[in-house]
């Protein structure tokens, strides 16, 4: 892990690699590599003792070219305004790649929620809406759950908006409980598109789901979804783990079963069924065919890269590879699936979310699971049909060529505005 890898230079030189193989003049390009705004406040909210502490909170509105801002709000200790900025960033080019009528966003508040009552973290959330609510909106920017956040949270934004804003507006947040207006199967998505995008790129590649060795890092949303969905697709998940380490089976780990066991105690770590502990570093080399990281970014830099064992890594995650890893991957002809399009069935049924609250109406999980899988197996069609025809030389610069020139077109063909 490289704490010293800023993920706005990875999302930038990304962007230069996809840009190197497409036609688009380089002032377009620059415009592509920079926020459009990023609020930065500071929130100071009462503990339940009766003290006052702050909290600095971050919102980047990246691009809008192709609708409303859109993204996640993460509670880490280590969100900053670089980090926010660049995951606001991968939004826009996860929304193009899939095709979703959104531009990107991202914002979260250095906070570890662990240590924090229920309630506090209410006056938080709540303060945190009170100062996005100018910014926000159903038709201008959507927030959505990320890390340490979920549908409590995302229930207490809409709340605070409508009461703020004295009307009814659950479009302005996805990622919500069923009952305040979220979607079927908003809660697996992030790892059903994973899972969907580890099934094509193994067909791609002349091999099979079924039988596959799975190691997955990180064990919240993202990642202990995708474990249960690869289990079910006939994958043997060997390997899993948390913030606290990692557990590993000689045949199969039972993903359900991991995950009650995390429920009860806080950890993976413990499960009275594993064969072995192993570090998170051990996990990240195990000799498998796919490598899910499911938890932060720069988790695989250039010297790990070096070990990695897996044949094929489907990023859960946002920005787990370091630029240097992916250099040293493709030299080993690993595989990776981006994380622009391998987790991007999380905003994929945000945006049902979306238009089921525009529309009143409400879809049964079956249609938003099949949707779903439409949207990712066509996206990854146009990532393989770049990579095979725009002489991109991995998987992520090709997604980048097809997500990139999808804005550019946008942009362009909204003509210029008097004076801008
Ligand atoms: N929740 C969502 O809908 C989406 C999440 N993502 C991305 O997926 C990743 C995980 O997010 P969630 O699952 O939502 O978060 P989460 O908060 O539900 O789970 C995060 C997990 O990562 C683990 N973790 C943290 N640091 C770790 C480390 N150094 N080593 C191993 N494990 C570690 C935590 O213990 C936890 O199990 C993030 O990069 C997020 O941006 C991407 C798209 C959508
Ligand atoms: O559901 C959404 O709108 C965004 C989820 C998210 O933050 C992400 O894809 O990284």
């Amino acid at each position: 892990m490289s704490a010293d890898v800023n993920p706005f230079e990875s999302l930038q030189s990304q962007i230069d690699e996809a840009a190197a193989h497409m036609d688009v003049a380089d002032d377009v390009v620059e415009r592509l590599k920079h926020p459009e705004r990023v609020l930065e406040t500071n929130l100071t909210v009462e503990r339940d003792d009766g003290t006052l502490e702050r909290f600095k909170a971050f919102r980047s509105q990246f691009n809008g070219d192709r609708g409303p801002y859109k993204g996640g709000i993460r509670y880490h200790p280590h969100v900053s305004r670089e980090e926010v900025k660049a995951l606001s960033g991968w939004m826009v080019y996860k929304c193009a790649i899939v095709d979703i009528p959104y531009g990107g966003g991202k914002g979260g508040i250095a906070i570890d929620p662990a240590e924090y009552s229920e309630t506090e973290l209410e006056r938080v959330t709540r303060a945190f809406a009170a100062e996005l609510r100018p910014l926000i909106g159903e038709d201008r920017d959507v927030p959505a759950p990320d890390v340490n956040t979920g549908q409590r949270e995302m229930n207490w934004i809409k709340d605070t908006y409508e009461t703020l804003e004295n009307t009814t507006a659950p479009g302005v947040v996805t990622g919500k409980s069923l009952s305040s207006g979220g979607s079927e199967g908003r809660v697996e998505a992030t790892g059903r598109s994973t899972v969907i995008a580890a099934h094509e790129a193994l067909e791609y590649l002349g091999r099979e789901i079924e039988g596959a060795t799975v190691a997955v890092q990180g064990y919240g949303n993202a990642g202990s979804i995708a474990a249960r969905l690869a289990d079910e697709r006939g994958a043997r998940v060997v390997a899993v783990s948390d913030s606290s380490g990692g557990i590993r089976s000689d045949d199969r780990l039972d993903p359900r079963a991991v995950k009650s066991h995390k429920e009860e105690t806080g950890s993976v770590v413990g499960y009275p069924d594993a064969d072995s502990e192993l570090t998170n570093e051990e996990l990240l080399t195990a000799d498998v065919d796919v490598l899910i990281p499911a938890a932060l970014e720069n988790a695989i830099d250039g010297d790990l890269a070096e070990d990695v064992e897996a044949d094929l890594i489907v990023e859960a995650a946002n920005g787990p590879l370091t630029p240097r890893a992916d250099d040293v991957l493709a030299e080993s002809e690993v595989t990776v699936v981006p994380d622009i399009l391998a987790n991007s069935g999380g905003v994929t049924v945000s945006y049902f979310e979306w238009v089921q609250n525009r529309q009143r109406f409400h879809w049964s999980e079956e249609r938003v699971n099949d949707e779903l899988e439409t949207m990712v197996v066509d996206a990854f069609d146009a990532l393989t049909d770049a990579y095979e025809n725009h002489g991109a030389e991995d998987f992520r610069t090709a997604a980048y060529v097809v997500a990139v020139q999808r804005v550019v077109d946008a942009y362009e063909e909204s003509g210029t505005f008097p004076g801008a």
